[in-house]
Formats: structure tokens, C-alpha cells, sequence
């Protein structure tokens, strides 16, 4: 995408602008009551061809061109003696010789109607040699515009201005078939609109050849669908009905109507339109569903396919809701042709038209603050070309994986039959996302603050398309795991978990240094001697050394008896375990430094709240001789249950369950998640504001007592907000939980960097939740993250009372 170009064509168009009747502009502003309200229209059409030049042999496909346009107009006037917009208005005069760029001919039909345009053209091009053909390839731009390739197809060199007589019949019949074949408009079409140009500029070609045809192609391109024309001509109609005093105005649109009938453009074959977040989500529910034949929803968005539409061309409408200030809508058409129009209806009278280049430079800060994170090199304009590029690689698919495609998207939960529109789309490859510029893309929380995740903001009903990963339902793991992980939402509503990233391994964020290394490991801490499965072995190995000379594991690949009942005391009964206490903690030195710009005036840091001494399990690695299938290698080998997302009954969001009974010291999943240093996970924490929703972020804390004095950044946690696996979703109960977390040393011995693997306290039925104690101390009014009002439902629950009286520390302890 040229942003360049986009920025130049702005500043030229505010030259042109200027001539152009800038006064009648504020004239009309001055007079506002007389106008109803003022619309902002904002167009991207885009269109795909494949072609071939007449006589080079040069076949181009696809191509994509893009342009995009932002204009505003008024409402008719509601008084016959006001002065109003012209509706249809009279071609431009069209310029003499040595005129300047800023009588330069109108490109768009909005800016040749009259309206104030500002427009930013980006032109994308692309071009396929047909192999055996012997003419050089061009980008698309070039080719199509090449005098060699326009004299090659029957045009002649530019010329002086003609007039009507002296224009070739055979000139234009070489255009005509040239654009007929370039973008595969009905002729008709082309030579309408090659008449329509030729009368607006005295037969001068020089300004329709100019730019590449562009006159003529936005001109094709712009005609109004006929059936926009006959909804306006309607309304036009009742209007008069409704008032008489808009005869006036309404014989105006009438003229411009009838003329627009006279077009053939083509019937769209999708149309998409966003939902309004508001009490009227039956009611467009049902609108939609009237027009249409079979239903889905996209978050936000409404589809619908007009199966039954007689139209030969399968024409298909995605339709929705009307009544909102803003209103946003795709349509596609089978000739490769597609407009994203965006719509804004204000009656405030101070509406200034900003231009293209702030309005890009505006989205692009919107996202950032919203979104967080972003591409260096994002762009507002790369995401409306993404988007056209979604449909030119989607439209250019053979269709037999299209219907596969069509068919895996198909959600498991019924979408399809319920008023609430569900909000995510679903995909195994690409889905199109849709929500409020002041949603966040990633948050981990659905239900402390009440609210569904996802739920779209409704202070604005401007709705932003993004193409993104989204969730599988089939497989939340994307195939990341042994195991696929559906998710199952029994209760037909269609809701879907917040978005993150899945990962199936812990990756650092940035600073936290994690030093795996093979020569930290020493002969002592590995079974390099170790052959096939060390668990077959008469005597433990080397690395049974770590758990007091035995294995954790048994045969079956549970943890031992003995091993989860002491780790499981250890977690019920800590006064029977020692504790350690660091001299100056991280975990407070942190909340210093992070005060210090607040109002806090805390100089030295609290006493250290103590760390648990836990056991660690130590499997066999790289360094080991063993093979994979080792039994001392269970959390290394990832996910073997079948687990399940699930959205819980209560206010709880989503949960873990599994589809089987599980035994007793079974391995779940492990906490995958972005490994951070204490510092960096204040910042986050501190960034996000108390609306902002998390999961809760483990300290990786359990073997400090053997660290001495533990340097701020080597105290490390994983947080799964945004990047994370299956564990994100395992809900907390106090003290007497399922689920167990136990640290597990496996590429270094190095504890400050360890993993957290969730193994089953107990026999479990299939589809009962999995939960973990978080350890939250739901008293710590110091901590940034606001805890939840805790549901576990325990009777030792801890978390109940005292989250009404205070903000609650919501970083999980081990
Ligand atoms: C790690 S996430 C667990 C998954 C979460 N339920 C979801 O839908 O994404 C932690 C969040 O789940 C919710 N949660 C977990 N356990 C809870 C409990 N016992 N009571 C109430 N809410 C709980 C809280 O909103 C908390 O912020």
C-alpha cells in the first residue's frame, strides 16, 4: 500500500477542494436548520480481474485496486425555499487547456455529484505471465495504462481536444472492449460511462486516459446499485407523502433516481452489516432473518445467504439492523467488485469533514490504545487492503475446499437459531472478527466484572473488520497439543471465550532470562547412562535424586501416592511445612518501585510474606539417555486427557473440564504462559487499568529458599493473559480443589524458571469442573489486579467476604 500516494492525492484533493466550491460548502453550514442531518460516507471499493491484453498475451490475475473515498453530504432541505444540495447536479465544466492539477476531473461519483470530497486513491497491482507467452510483463498499473499496450489495442496516441464529431466510433469500441475485458463490465456499462465522460470533458481524452482510465473505472465502479436507487426512490416517495413542503427536493432525487435505474450494476452478492448493541437485537434478528434464507452470525455482524433468490447469479445478502447514526456495510458481486461503505449520520451542525490522512493517522492511534499490541508497520489502510485481499484469495480458492471450509466452520453450539448475536466467527484458517474500536482484542477475564468477554462497547456502533486468528472451536489448541480441546457451550447463546494467542510452551516476553543450557546440567542431575524407559530400570536413576532417591511417577504415569499426599499437605497444611523468608523480597521491592510515582510515600518494603519450601518433580531430558517414551517424561509430553472449555453454569466464564473420569495423580496440563520478571509484570499490571480483565499471573516462586538473595529480575511468573494454553481457563476454589500445581524442573536446574503442572487431587467424574486454588489472598489491598468475588462454592471458601470490604492480591503464590 502506497501511503505516500494516499497522503498526495489528499493534499491534491484539498486543492481541489478549494476551487471546487468550498464557499457553497460553508454557505449551506451557515444555514444549517435547513438541513436535517449531514451523512459521512466513506467508500473502499476494490476489484478483482482477470484479463488479458489484446495483443501482448499478458493474462493479470488477480488484480486488486482499492480505492477509497471520504466524502460528506446533507439531507434533502425540508423547506421548498431553502437552499439545497445538489442531488444532481451538472457535470463540471470541463477544463480548458493549460488548466492546473486543481481543476483536475472528478474520480468518484460522490465527487462529480457535488458532494465535498476529500479522496485518497491507493491502486494495488499485480500481475501472472501465462507461461509460452511471449509479452513482458508489466505490473498491472503500467500494463493496463501502457501506450505501447493502449496503440497495441486499437487506441491511438494522445491526441488534442476533439470534438464529438471527430471522436472515432472505432476509439471508443477499443476502449470499451479493452475495460470490458480489463474488469469484466457488461459493455454497456463501459460505453454508458465513456459517453457520460466524454460529454463532462468535451470529448477530451487526454483527461479520461489520464491515470490509468481512472475516470472512467471509478466512474463504471461508482454507479449506484439499482436497488439502493429504488429503496431511495421509495423513500423518496414516502418522504413527499410525509410532507409536502419536500416536493421540491423530491422531484430533485427523482431525476437523479430515474437516471440511475437506467444502470445495470450488477446485484451484490454479499452484503454485510454490523449489529447495533442495543435492545433492538430481536428486532434485527428478525429483519434479517425476513431477507434472508439461512443465517449465521459474526460477532457483531449478521450474515445471511439469499439461497433462495431467484437472481441467476446466486446473489447473496448479509443483512441487518437500521437504525443507528453510524452503519457500516461490505457488498460483493460476483464481477469481482466489493464496496466497504461506512455511513455516519450526525445532526450536529459544527461536522467538519477531516481528510483521509488524519482520519488514517486517528485509526491507527485508536487501535494502538485499544489493542495494545500491533505490527510496527500496521496501517489502517493495509487493514482495508487486508481485507480486500481476504476476498480476493478467498473468492480465487477452488470451491471444493471453500464448501470443506464452510463445513468446519459450522460451530458445534447452535448459532444459528437464537436472537443474541454470538461475537466471534469461526474458522480453522481465517475468520473476520468484528468489534467495537473500544473493545480490547485480548483480555483473559469474562465474568469479574460481570460482563461477558467480548461484550461490544456501545458508546460507539462503528464497527472495525479484522482479519484474525480466532478460536477453533473444535480445537482451542489450534493443533498445538496431542489432544484436540473443544469448546463447548452448552448454552446455545453462542459466545465464544475472549481471543488470545495458544501456546502450547512458556516464551519469554522480553527480559527474563531463562538459561537452558546443556552444560548447566551436570553429570550428577542427568541419566546419560540410562537407556529406553528409566522407570523399567531396577534402581532409579540419577534423576530420581531430585524427589529423595524415587520417582513421582509410577509405571502408569500417575504421581506416587506418597508424593501427592505430601505435596498436597504441603499446600492444606503449611504450618506443618517450613516456610522461607527472604531478607528484602522481590515481591515487595516491586510494589515499592512501583509506587513510587503514586501517592504512595513507602520508602522501605514490607516484611516478606514467606515462600512455600514445595517438592519439585524432576523428569528426564535431552541430556539423559533415556528415550522419549520414558516414564520419568510425562509433563514434557503435553496434554494426553480429554479435556474441554467449557462455559460454566454460574458467573464463573469459562472452565476446564474432561470428557473422562480421571484417576487420581493424574497430569492435566501444565500453566503455559509469557514468562516475565516481577518488573514487567508490575508495569502490566499497573497498565491495565481496574476495568481491564486478566488471568491470574503465577509467581514462580517455589524454590527461593535455595536461590540466597534473589535479584529482582530473576524472580520470574508466567502469565497467560495473552499468549497461554488450556490452564487459563481452569477456574480457582479455595483450599480444597481438584487440581494440584506442582513445580516440575525439566530443562535446567536452575529454579528460578520451572514449570507448573496441574495434576488431579482425586479421583474425578467425567464433565465434573477442574479447578486449583490460586492461593489469592483475598486481603492484600495492595495489589494492582482487583481480585473477584469468589463462587468456588467451597466451605472453606476464604475469598467470599472479605472482596466487598477491599481490593484482594490477585497474584497466584505457590
Ligand atoms: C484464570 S481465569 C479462569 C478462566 C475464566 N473463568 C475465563 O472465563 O476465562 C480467572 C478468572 O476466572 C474467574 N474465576 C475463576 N475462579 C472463580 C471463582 N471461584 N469465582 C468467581 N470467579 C472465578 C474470575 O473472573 C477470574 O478473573
Amino acid at each position: 500500500m502506497d501511503c505516500n500516494r494516499v497522503v498526495r492525492d489528499s493534499q491534491q484533493n484539498k486543492g481541489a477542494i478549494s476551487k471546487s466550491g468550498p464557499g457553497a460548502v460553508d454557505r449551506r453550514r451557515s444555514v444549517s436548520p435547513l438541513f436535517s442531518s449531514r451523512r459521512l460516507d466513506f467508500h473502499a471499493s476494490f476489484r478483482l480481474a482477470t484479463w488479458q491484453l489484446p495483443s501482448s498475451g499478458l493474462c493479470c490475475s488477480p488484480v486488486l485496486f482499492i480505492s477509497t473515498s471520504l466524502f460528506s453530504t446533507r439531507s434533502p432541505c425540508k423547506s421548498p425555499n431553502a437552499v439545497t444540495p445538489r442531488q444532481n447536479p451538472k457535470p463540471r465544466p470541463p477544463p480548458r487547456n493549460g488548466e492546473t492539477l486543481s481543476r483536475r476531473p472528478p474520480r468518484t461519483s460522490a465527487e462529480a455529484s457535488g458532494a465535498s470530497p476529500r479522496l485518497a486513491v491507493v491502486s494495488l497491482g499485480g500481475y501472472r505471465r501465462v507461461p509460452g507467452r511471449s509479452a513482458a510483463g508489466e505490473p498491472w498499473g503500467e500494463a493496463r495504462l501502457s501506450r505501447s499496450s493502449a496503440s497495441n489495442s486499437g487506441f491511438v496516441p494522445r491526441t488534442r481536444r476533439m470534438t464529438s464529431s471527430k471522436v472515432s466510433k472505432q476509439r471508443c469500441d477499443a476502449v470499451v472492449t479493452y475495460l470490458h475485458a480489463a474488469i469484466g463490465v457488461e459493455r454497456k456499462i463501459v460505453s454508458q460511462a465513456l459517453d457520460d465522460l466524454l460529454k463532462v470533458y468535451d470529448y477530451n481524452w487526454e483527461h479520461i486516459e489520464a491515470d490509468d482510465f481512472r475516470v472512467l473505472t471509478d466512474a463504471i465502479f461508482d454507479k449506484p446499485d439499482p436497488k439502493e436507487a429504488q429503496k431511495r426512490k421509495a423513500k423518496g416517495k414516502k418522504d413527499r407523502n410525509d410532507n409536502l413542503n419536500t416536493d421540491y427536493c423530491n422531484k430533485k432525487l427523482k431525476v437523479k433516481h430515474e437516471s440511475e435505474d437506467l444502470t445495470t450494476f450488477e446485484a451484490p452478492l454479499a452484503v454485510m452489516r454490523p449489529l447495533v448493541q442495543d435492545s433492538s437485537h430481536q428486532r434485527a434478528y428478525k429483519d434479517a432473518h425476513m431477507t434472508s434464507g439461512t443465517q449465521h452470525a459474526v460477532k457483531g455482524v449478521s450474515v445471511s445467504h439469499e439461497r433462495d433468490m431467484p437472481d441467476p447469479r446466486r446473489s447473496q445478502a448479509i443483512t441487518n439492523k437500521k437504525v443507528s447514526s453510524t452503519s457500516f456495510e461490505v457488498a460483493l458481486s460476483h464481477s469481482g467488485t466489493g464496496k466497504l461503505s461506512f455511513t455516519y449520520n450526525s445532526t450536529s451542525p459544527d461536522f467538519n469533514m477531516p481528510d483521509m490522512e488524519s482520519v488514517c493517522k486517528e485509526m491507527e492511534a485508536r487501535f494502538l490504545s485499544t489493542y495494545k499490541f500491533l505490527e510496527p508497520n500496521f496501517s489502517f489502510m493495509k487493514l482495508l487492503q487486508d481485507i480486500c485481499q481476504c476476498i480476493v484469495d478467498m473468492g480465487c480458492e477452488s470451491s471444493a475446499p471453500r464448501e470443506r471450509r464452510m463445513v468446519q466452520i459450522i460451530p458445534a453450539v447452535d448459532f444459528l437459531s437464537k436472537p443474541l448475536v454470538p461475537r466471534v466467527l469461526q474458522s480453522n484458517q481465517t475468520a473476520i472478527l468484528n468489534m467495537s474500536p473500544n473493545s480490547r482484542i485480548i483480555h483473559g477475564d469474562i465474568c469479574s466484572s460481570g460482563a461477558i468477554a467480548g461484550e461490544q462497547n456501545s458508546s460507539s456502533n462503528m464497527q472495525v473488520i479484522a482479519k484474525r486468528p480466532a478460536h477453533d472451536i473444535n480445537d482451542i489448541s489450534k493443533g498445538e497439543e496431542n489432544v484436540s480441546i473443544p469448546i463447548i457451550n452448552g448454552s446455545s447463546n453462542g459466545i465464544l471465550p475472549p481471543p488470545f494467542h495458544y501456546i502450547p510452551f512458556n516464551i519469554t516476553f522480553q527480559n527474563a532470562h531463562v538459561n537452558i543450557s546443556l552444560s548447566r546440567i551436570g553429570d550428577e542431575s542427568c541419566c546419560s547412562g540410562c537407556f529406553g524407559d528409566c522407570l523399567a530400570a531396577s534402581l532409579p536413576c540419577a534423576c530420581a535424586a531430585e524427589t529423595g532417591g524415587n520417582f513421582a511417577y509410577t509405571r502408569d504415569g500417575l504421581l506416587t501416592e506418597e508424593f501427592l499426599d505430601s505435596c498436597i499437605s504441603m499446600l492444606r497444611e503449611p504450618e506443618k511445612h517450613p516456610t522461607v523468608y527472604c531478607k528484602i523480597c522481590p515481591n515487595e521491592l516491586v510494589n515499592i518501585k512501583g509506587n513510587s510515582d503514586s501517592r504512595s510515600t513507602k520508602v522501605n518494603p514490607d516484611p516478606c510474606k514467606g515462600h512455600p519450601i514445595t517438592k519439585f518433580i524432576k523428569e528426564c531430558w535431552s541430556k539423559c539417555g533415556c528415550s522419549r517414551n520414558c516414564g520419568n517424561r510425562v509433563v514434557q509430553r503435553g496434554i494426553t486427557r480429554p479435556l474441554q472449555v467449557f462455559l460454566t453454569k454460574g458467573k464463573k466464564g469459562w472452565g476446564l473440564q474432561s470428557a473422562e473420569e480421571l484417576p487420581r495423580g493424574a497430569f492435566i496440563c501444565e500453566y503455559v504462559g509469557e514468562i516475565l520478571t516481577n518488573n514487567e509484570l508490575y508495569e502490566r499490571n499497573v497498565q491495565m487499568t481496574a476495568n481491564e480483565t486478566h488471568t491470574y499471573p503465577v509467581n514462580l516462586d517455589a524454590d527461593w529458599a535455595t536461590e540466597g538473595v534473589l535479584e529482582d529480575d530473576h524472580s520470574l511468573s508466567l502469565d497467560a493473559t495473552f499468549y497461554g494454553n488450556v490452564a487459563r481457563f481452569i477456574n480457582h476454589r479455595c483450599f480444597d480443589a481438584n487440581l494440584i500445581g506442582i513445580p516440575v524442573e525439566i530443562e535446567t536446574p536452575d529454579h528460578h524458571y520451572y514449570h507448573l503442572a496441574f495434576f488431579t487431587t482425586r479421583q474425578i467424574e467425567p464433565f465434573e469442573e477442574l479447578t486449583w486454588d490460586y492461593r489469592i489472598d483475598f486481603n492484600d489491598v495492595s495489589h494492582p489486579i482487583k481480585a473477584f468475588k469468589c463462587l468456588c462454592g467451597s466451605e472453606y471458601c476464604r475469598g467470599k467476604r472479605s472482596i466487598s470490604r477491599s481490593k484482594s492480591r490477585a497474584l497466584v503464590l505457590l
